[in-house]
């Protein structure tokens, strides 16, 4: 397999058919924000999730359930003003494309009119068929999303890994066949063993994009915080954290804290 790298100047829906084709793997990242956006698009990552995570990261919800339409739209507005390369894609968040096919195209048109996203992902399969065709049908590109899919956490009651058992698996590789076959232009893997998921990679043409579904699909995604190190609480095996930004966050605060009580800050130099 090659692992030589195209530069794309832009990254598209079709640059990641053709990563997958050249066995190039696909870097993807969340962000919610102008400002980390930014510092994302400048590293080269391939695609930006702007996720209902934010319910979680952002707004300090327990789940993903809470938040809404109008303030996925508003992360996405900010995050788009950042970037210059990567993909964009919105998560459709839970409620707004459940109910039926035309409120789903209406989320989506909403989603990409108002913040110049430039893709929206669902959770699920068979059950949303009929919306993920509508979104389709309008000329929106679609990203799936199979495996734990939090949005429906009360129905599992737990993050453990999915499609353990041999129904749940056929069924998962059914779901992800019938994606491509619609036209979704690539699917995320949440929380499913690696064998599984390699094979899931190797039986559709469109980019397989795992987090914590090992290394035989096409390309990784995380949480933007997890990766940095600000969450704290959340440890699962799947996450590599590459800095621990609580604790580096925490002491520069406490040592403007300490400047500011000592009368070291401002300096001479720091006034007018
Ligand atoms: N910060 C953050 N990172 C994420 O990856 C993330 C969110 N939030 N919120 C939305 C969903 C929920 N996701 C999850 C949630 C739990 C596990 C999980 O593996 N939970 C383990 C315990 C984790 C621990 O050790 O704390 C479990 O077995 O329940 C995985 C993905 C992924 N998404
Ligand atoms: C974990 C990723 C795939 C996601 O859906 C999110 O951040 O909302
Ligand atoms: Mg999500």
């Amino acid at each position: 397999m090659s692992t030589a790298k195209k530069e794309y100047k832009r990254v598209t829906v079709k640059s990641l058919v053709d990563m997958k084709k050249n066995g190039e793997k696909i870097s993807m990242l969340t962000a919610y924000d102008y400002s980390m956006a930014k510092i994302v698009d400048a590293a080269n990552v391939d695609v930006i999730l702007v996720g209902d995570s934010a319910s979680n990261v952002m707004a300090g919800h327990e789940t993903t359930l809470p938040i809404t339409l109008d303030q996925m739209i508003y992360h996405a507005s900010s995050v788009i003003r950042a970037v210059n390369r990567a993909l964009v894609v919105v998560d459709i968040p839970f409620g707004s494309y459940q109910s039926d096919p035309k409120e789903a195209l209406r989320s989506a048109i909403r989603i990409m009119k108002e913040s110049g996203a430039h893709a929206v992902k669902v959770e699920g399969g068979q059950e949303i068929k009929e919306s993920v065709k509508r979104i389709l049908n309008a000329g929106i590109p679609v990203m799936g999303h199979l495996g734990l899919t939090p949005q429906s956490i009360y129905k599992f009651g737990t993050y453990t890994v999915r499609a353990k058992e041999e129904d749940e698996a056929s069924k998962l590789i059914a779901d992800a066949k019938l994606l491509e076959k619609m036209g979704c232009f690539s699917i995320v893997l949440e929380k499913i063993p690696a064998k599984l998921a390699k094979e899931v990679a190797e039986s559709v043409s469109i980019p397989i994009i795992g987090i914590g579904a090992g290394n035989g699909v096409d390309g990784q995604v995380l949480v933007i915080h997890d990766l940095l190190g600000i969450t704290q609480e959340f440890n699962p095996r799947f996450l590599r954290r590459y800095l621990n930004l609580y604790e580096e966050m925490g002491n520069a605060i406490s040592k403007y804290v300490d400047d500011v009580k000592t009368r070291d800050f401002p300096s001479d130099e720091e006034q007018y």
